[in-house]
């Protein structure tokens, strides 16, 4: 792959790192070992070091020579997802309960191996601040270092993020201006029944039952009520019920992940799941509670920065692996709320190959550490390219 030859002479440092990562991973707002080998190495680098930002987040600040003024924000996610590690490589998670199946850990370590290769050459005009957050699953660690005072503490003309994508071929970059990725939004529905013996069903109100019918009922809001040439995505991804085999429990409870890209059709789910509930509560006599928490806005790309990511990918790894209308999908990123703030632009680097084609949260998914030095150069000719010394 035609990577920056220097940053391909650290190839195997960065392998190193990312396997240490995979081997610690920690879930949000506990990534206190990460943060501070993160620090730790941007510190040995002469890069100055801020941390503590939306608990764990730390911010490198690297300036080059000149004075344009001119700052950039590259930012990669540090946690990890709490699930067990199914895989068995020689650095499998020691944690318990935790794993980096998203691929965060890779995200971390090329962003250090740019960290590097940009503070030991210094070829750029302008300020890098180096963004290392928190809790991107399901704790929006973006927005809180956002709350935090992220741009005003180190203000970024622009704010750009990289994704591994397992579902591309290793070595390519996907792009594209307009929605790359969905917004996320949660249900937490409680069945309130009537607990009752196992043995004398008719003195209760089963939560199980009334949960089925929900989760039947659920299944029809996206292929009966959005427009087929829309986009949603309605999981129910838990069901809790019961503690016992003779004891109809009290309440069963149920928690939906929603996936949309659009606002009527966002408010539509949320609209057709409430009336479901209403209704099979109704029907079975009993109350289901409903607390609805809309969360990540979908991740859009304005046209210009898709296009200068898409100019600089061809510099990097040529333009026959560089897809500018790459397909959207509907995982989400808190990285949207840096979009809202600043111009910049997301994008897919692609992962896959044989034997690294699981796909992410799964549980024997892994990183590919083919692409580190591929990831590192994009970021490091996104800074060469945007901030150029005179
Ligand atoms: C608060 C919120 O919206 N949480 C979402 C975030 C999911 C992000 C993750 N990257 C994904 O795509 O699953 C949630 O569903 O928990």
């Amino acid at each position: 792959m035609p990577v920056n030859n220097r940053i391909a002479e650290f190839h195997d440092d960065m392998t190193e790192w990312r396997r240490d990562f995979h081997a610690h991973p920690e879930i949000k707002f506990e990534e206190h070992r990460t943060a501070a080998r993160v620090a730790e190495m941007l510190q040995s680098w002469g890069i100055e070091v801020h941390t503590g930002i939306a608990g764990t987040g730390v911010v490198g600040v690297l300036r080059g020579t000149g004075s344009s003024g001119r700052a950039i924000g590259l930012r990669a996610d540090m946690d990890a997802l709490p699930m067990d590690e199914e895989g068995n490589p020689p650095y499998r998670s020691q944690n318990p309960g935790r794993m980096h199946a998203c691929g965060h850990d890779g995200h971390t370590t090329m962003l250090l191996g740019a960290a590097r290769y940009l503070a030991e050459t210094r070829n750029f005009d302008g300020t890098v601040n180096f963004i290392f957050q928190p809790a991107e699953e399901g704790g929006a660690g973006a927005r809180i270092m956002i709350e935090e005072g992220l741009f005003d503490r180190f203000p970024c003309d622009t704010v750009w993020g990289i994704h591994n994508a397992p579902h591309m071929p290793a070595g390519t970059i996907g792009v594209r201006p307009g929605p790359l990725m969905a917004g996320a939004d949660q249900a937490f529905l409680t069945v309130k029944g009537k607990g009752a013996h196992a043995a004398r069903p008719h003195d209760g109100i089963d939560p199980i039952a009334v949960g089925v019918q929900l989760y039947q009922g659920i299944q029809t809001v996206v292929s009966r009520n959005v427009d087929p040439l829309k986009s949603a995505v309605v999981t129910v991804a838990q069901f809790h019920a019961g503690t016992a085999n003779n004891v109809i429990p009290h309440t069963a409870e149920l928690k939906l992940s929603i996936r949309t890209f659009d606002e009527d059709v966002r408010s539509l789910v949320e609209q057709r799941i409430r009336a479901l509930c209403e209704g099979v509560g109704t029907a079975f006599g009993c109350e289901v509670e409903v607390e609805y928490r809309r969360g990540y806005s979908p991740v859009i790309n304005p046209e210009e920065t898709a296009g200068i990511v898409g100019d600089v990918a061809e510099q990097v790894v040529g333009a026959e692996k560089v897809e500018r209308d790459t397909t959207p999908i509907m995982a989400s990123e808190d990285f949207a709320f840096m979009l809202a703030e600043r111009p910049g632009a997301f994008l897919w680097l692609g992962g896959g190959a044989p034997g690294k084609d699981y796909g992410l949260h799964h549980p024997m998914y892994d990183f590919n550490d083919e692409v580190l030095p591929v990831g590192a150069s994009f970021w490091a000719k996104l800074v060469e390219t945007q901030m150029p010394r005179g």
